[in-house]
């Protein structure tokens, strides 16, 4: 049975749907010795923020096919490093948004009405009604800074609450923010204008730091703002200071530079000040919602079936795949088929889709081809998540071409690959049953199905050549199941595929390129 590692607390909804296919391991605060020393054994790991999943640890995880993120933010996953080795990561990119935009809200009002300060104060038995004295926040504006699933909740209950609204967001239209009630506008007006700011962004090397003591000089002093995304978005150091020197009003922060947050001056800031652990997705709702959605995925990922929300398979949305399912078992039998005939350090592929399969919808097919042309040297360690990364590093150049002219069949797929044995070209089809069908073997007509075991030949159509190459197979004891010859003219160039019961045994290679007519011949496994 497959074993499951669960690093973080997870809902037990999540860990129950884990328990259908898995053994289900849960050790929550592994030290990142301790991760490096378990993980060898598991097939799958899921996490939440808690969990920092480096590269050292990634690459013990020799059976780690899945990683899954509870939760929408993947920058604690070093996911260049899983794609590298071939595990997918999911995540859950809407189970905690209405969680994560609530809080946000819930920050904005709480600092606005210093609910946390007065709610201590009156437990240390205090009736202070002066310190307390707020501001409203109807009428005011809000400037949302990423206007995705999370930034568009939040300026719905904004607007609802009679907030004016500004955004910004360069991947999203006007129309998409005037429907929200928005005013898209660049970065410096939002800071200029807002009366509280609000981020919910990921964290790039762009948003790095966008916060910085140069952005807090350009808010308002009533300004307030909130971090309910990323920690690292708001220069904390340039904020302390900003807050100390009366620059801005406030800030709410739910995420820090580093976590849990250890010294720092923040801490030591007042009212002005709200800090939570963390606690964005925390709802009991979120937690269900994230925990089944990512547990489903391990499931199916470990049942050999797709994942809906893989981070690092760009294109290959489960509904895709089930339309694309039969051709892409094409796409990877012409991909090692090819890749064979090419030989090993194959430096080009071309990939033309034909007729029915010219659409942008097709693009998995090359990743799949690319999959079967890898899988000679690389195995099972090739698979749909690293054959791009894999390619790219070996100097693989990929063209991709499209002719949506419909040939003998609706849909069919054209690989050329160059490699050290020269150029050579396949293309195949699918039979109405779905059955795969070579039709073309370097530009010469055939039909043939693919076979474990195939011998290709290039010869002079000419009379007596086929029995003895016959006569030579059988001297190997070696039994031809099916044979064809493909040719342009009569007498001319011609190729020979034969399906074989049998691998050709060592040195018979040499044997059948001395039959007089034979130019070249090869073998191909699959
Ligand atoms: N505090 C917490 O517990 C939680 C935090 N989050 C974090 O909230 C953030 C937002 O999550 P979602 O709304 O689900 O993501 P999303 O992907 O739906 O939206 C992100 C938006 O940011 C925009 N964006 C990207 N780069 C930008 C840039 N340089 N400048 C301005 N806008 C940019 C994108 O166009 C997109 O519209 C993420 O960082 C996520 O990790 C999410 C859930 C819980
Ligand atoms: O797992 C958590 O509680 C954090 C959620 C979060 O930050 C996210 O989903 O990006």
């Amino acid at each position: 049975m497959a074993k499951v590692l669960v690093s973080d607390p997870i809902d037990q909804a999540g860990i129950d749907i884990l328990s259908q296919v898995a053994t289900v391991d849960v050790k929550i605060g592994l030290t990142p010795e301790q991760f490096v020393q378990a993980i060898p054994e598991y097939d799958a790991l899921m996490i939440r923020s808690g969990s920092r999943i480096t590269k050292e640890i990634i690459e013990a995880g020799h059976q780690l096919k899945i990683i899954g993120r509870a939760g929408v933010g993947v920058d604690n996953v070093d996911v260049p490093a899983a794609t590298r080795q071939g595990i997918v990561v999911v995540n859950s990119p809407e189970g905690n948004t209405i969680a994560a935009a609530e809080h946000a809200i819930a920050m904005m009002l709480a600092l606005s009405r210093y609910i946390p300060d007065a709610n201590a104060s009156v437990k240390r038995g205090e009736w202070d009604r002066k310190t307390f004295v707020g501001a409203e926040v109807y009428k005011k504006t809000l400037g949302v800074v990423g206007l995705g699933k999370i930034g568009s909740h939040v300026a719905t209950a904004a607007k609802a609450m009679g907030m004016k609204l500004l955004a910004y967001d360069p991947f999203i239209s006007t129309e998409r923010a005037e429907q929200l009630g928005c005013r898209l506008v660049e970065v410096d007006i939002l800071l200029q204008e807002a009366d509280y700011i609000t981020l919910h962004i990921p964290k790039t090397p762009e948003t790095t730091h966008l916060i910085n003591a140069e952005a807090l000089a350009k808010m308002k002093p009533n300004a307030r703002i909130i971090n309910c995304a990323r920690g690292g978005i708001i220069d904390e150091a340039a904020l302390a200071e900003a807050l100390k020197a009366g620059k801005i009003a406030g800030a709410a922060l739910d995420v820090f530079e580093e976590e849990p947050l250890k010294e720092s001056p923040l801490r030591a800031l007042g009212k002005e000040i709200i800090l939570t652990p963390h606690l964005g997705a925390s709802t009991t709702e979120a937690q269900v919602n994230v925990a089944i959605d990512v547990a489903e995925q391990i499931r199916d990922v470990l049942l050999g079936l797709p994942a809906r929300s893989a981070v690092n398979i760009p294109g290959l949305s489960p509904d895709i795949l089930e339309e694309l399912r039969p051709y892409m078992q094409l796409a990877e039998t012409l991909g090692n088929l090819v890749g064979q005939l090419a030989g090993g350090r194959v430096d080009l592929l071309n990939v033309k889709l034909q007729g029915e399969l010219a659409t942008n919808k097709s693009q998995p097919l090359v990743v799949a081809a690319l999959k079967g042309l890898l899988s000679q040297a690389l195995r099972e360690r090739v698979n749909y998540v690293n054959a791009s990364v894999e390619a790219k590093e070996r100097g693989i150049r990929i063209i991709e071409t499209r002719d949506a002219a419909i040939r003998d069949y609706a849909g069919s797929l054209h690989l050329s690959a160059k490699g050290s044995m020269g150029e050579h070209s396949v293309t195949g089809a699918l039979l109405g049953d779905g059955e795969i069908r070579i039709t073309n073997i370097d530009e010469f007509p055939i039909n043939i199905p693919p076979s474990s075991h195939m011998l290709f030949t290039l010869h002079r159509d000419m009379p007596g050549i086929i029995g003895k190459l016959g006569s030579l197979l059988g001297s190997f004891n070696v039994n031809i199941a099916s044979m064809q010859v493909g040719r342009k003219i009569v007498r001319g160039d011609a190729v020979m595929v034969l399906s074989l019961d049998d691998p050709l045994p060592d040195g018979i290679l040499t044997e059948i390129t001395k039959v007089a007519g034979i130019r070249d011949a090869y073998t191909v496994t699959l």
